[in-house]
């Protein structure tokens, strides 16, 4: 049995949606399939998830919602008029639509999530129904029935372990399983969602919960590439890769898979297939535990904006037992959880996304940090971009970093800083905000080549 997962850019108009129906039904072993809510059908098109997230706004500001909802609909609506689909399941989805609206708006935090679920849940109803149109024995199943239950963290949720045993009953379903992405019931039978792009986790513990022998990942690209086809067009397409470089690379910045995505499947032993919905022959990327190592050092090189330095410099820092300990502690009462710590002897920087800090907290924690650590000086700089190289081969080659160091000197750009994770598996550049993607593309050129 396969567990397959399609985006919003896969189910994004009725001619995807067609293409996915195919991919289904040309191998019987997919029998479940999770789905996103209708993505971008071009580069300035709005996902349904931000139209529900707007109109959800709107609801709770006693605005007008008719035009949006309209809108929302409205997508559903193409994609059946599209596949010449009866229209009983667009009033249905209409009718649960304005239901929410209707709803209960005491706790706004619920509205919005049950808002912004709503987008898979009704994608899962139409693409049950489109299959089953066409001749597929298919139907939604809802996570609420299934047993998906997450910790109660509105837009970031993580899986209950209890889950899992639930959720293996899946295997005796009869037919295909269509199941909603994105999100899941905390124990008071709330919805409560992943983090954004968070169909990906659903489909990875739904993998792990049946065991399946495969976790099919649909998207609009042929293969997860070496570099974000954004910054370096024609990337070098990757074949294999670890869960754990995925991870790393997924968390700096390539979105084509979540990073959260990963555990389940790692945890089962499941292979992951990033496959491109528009070219299914095409044989995408395999994620697996181990890989053989033919590539190089460096398997793909990713890179994340907005984030924020804390430098903290003290003279004979070294010798002070507890110094980090203060630090740490100060980071957690200011609710502040932290990418990574690179150090020398009477500093060290914190580095932390920039969006966890405004100006007035930003102040607080100077303040704290000078008082409580003794500290000379405590400075905090923003707009800073952090790249990382990653590869399992890294561990086995010398000269890494003295490649990337080259590469950017000879590129003019400035190291703010570097650090290497203790696992040998990848290397970080901090560089300002600026030069990020020049320092990517240099970086790319050293040790890929020119992209053809
Ligand atoms: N290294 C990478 N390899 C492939 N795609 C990448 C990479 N980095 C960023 N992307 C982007 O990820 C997109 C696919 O992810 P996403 O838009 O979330 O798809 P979906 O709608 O299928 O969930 C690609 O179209 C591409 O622009
Ligand atoms: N629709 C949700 C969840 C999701 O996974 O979407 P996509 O597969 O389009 O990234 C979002 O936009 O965040």
């Amino acid at each position: 049995m396969k567990v397959v997962k399609f985006g919003g850019s896969s189910l994004a108009s009725g001619r995807q949606v067609e293409k996915v129906y195919h991919i289904v039904a040309s191998d019987p072993e997919r029998r479940i399939v999770v789905v996103s809510a209708p993505g971008k059908r071009f580069s300035e098109d709005i996902k349904v998830t931000d139209l529900l997230i707007e109109c959800a706004e709107k609801a709770l500001r006693g605005e007008e919602t008719a035009p949006l909802v309209n809108t929302i609909v409205g997508r559903y609506k193409s994609i059946a008029e599209e596949l010449r689909m009866p229209m009983d399941v667009i009033s249905r989805i209409t009718d649960d639509l304005l239901s929410l609206i209707a709803g209960n708006k005491l706790n706004p935090a619920a509205f919005i999530e049950a808002m912004k679920a709503s987008g898979e849940d009704n994608n899962a109803k139409l693409v049950a129904a489109a299959f089953r149109y066409k001749g597929l024995d298919a139907h939604y199943v809802s996570p609420r029935d299934a047993g998906l239950s997450v910790s109660n963290e509105p837009g970031n949720a993580s899986v209950l372990p209890e889950s899992y045993e639930r959720l293996a009953r899946l295997k005796e379903e009869p037919g295909i399983v269509v199941f909603p992405g994105f999100f899941g019931y905390n124990t008071d039978n709330e919805v409560i969602t992943f983090s954004r792009s968070g169909s990906d986790i659903t489909g990875s513990i739904l993998a792990n919960a049946v065991q399946a022998e495969l976790y099919e990942n649909f998207t609009d690209v042929d293969a997860v590439y070496a570099v974000n086809p954004h910054i370096v067009a024609h990337p070098k397409e990757i074949r294999e890769l670890t869960y754990r470089e995925m991870r790393e690379l997924s968390y700096c910045g390539f979105s084509v898979f979540h990073d959260e995505a990963l555990i389940p499947a790692f945890r089962a032993g499941i292979k992951v297939n990033v496959k491109n919905t528009n070219n299914p022959e095409a044989p995408g990327t395999l994620i697996m535990s181990t890989r053989k190592n033919t590539d190089g050092p460096v398997v793909g090189i990713a890179s994340d904006d907005k984030f924020s330095s804390i430098y903290i410099s003290k003279y004979m820092m070294n010798k002070e037992i507890g110094f980090g300990r203060k630090v740490l502690l100060i980071l957690e009462d200011f609710g502040l959880s932290f990418e990574h710590i690179p150090s020398g002897i009477d500093d060290l920087t914190v580095i932390i996304r920039q969006n966890q800090i405004d100006t007035a907290t930003e102040k607080k924690v100077i303040d704290r940090m000078m008082h409580d650590l003794d500290a000379d000086e405590v400075r905090i700089e923003h707009d800073l971009a952090l790249i990382m190289l990653v590869g399992e081969g890294m561990r086995q080659e010398v000269g890494t970093a003295a490649r990337a160091s080259k590469a950017l000197a000879e590129a003019k750009i400035n190291i703010e800083m570097i650090n290497q994770g203790s696992s040998e598996t990848s290397m970080m550049f901090g560089v300002k905000e600026a030069v990020e993607k020049k320092a990517v593309q240099a970086l790319y050129r050293e040790f890929f080549g020119r992209a053809e």
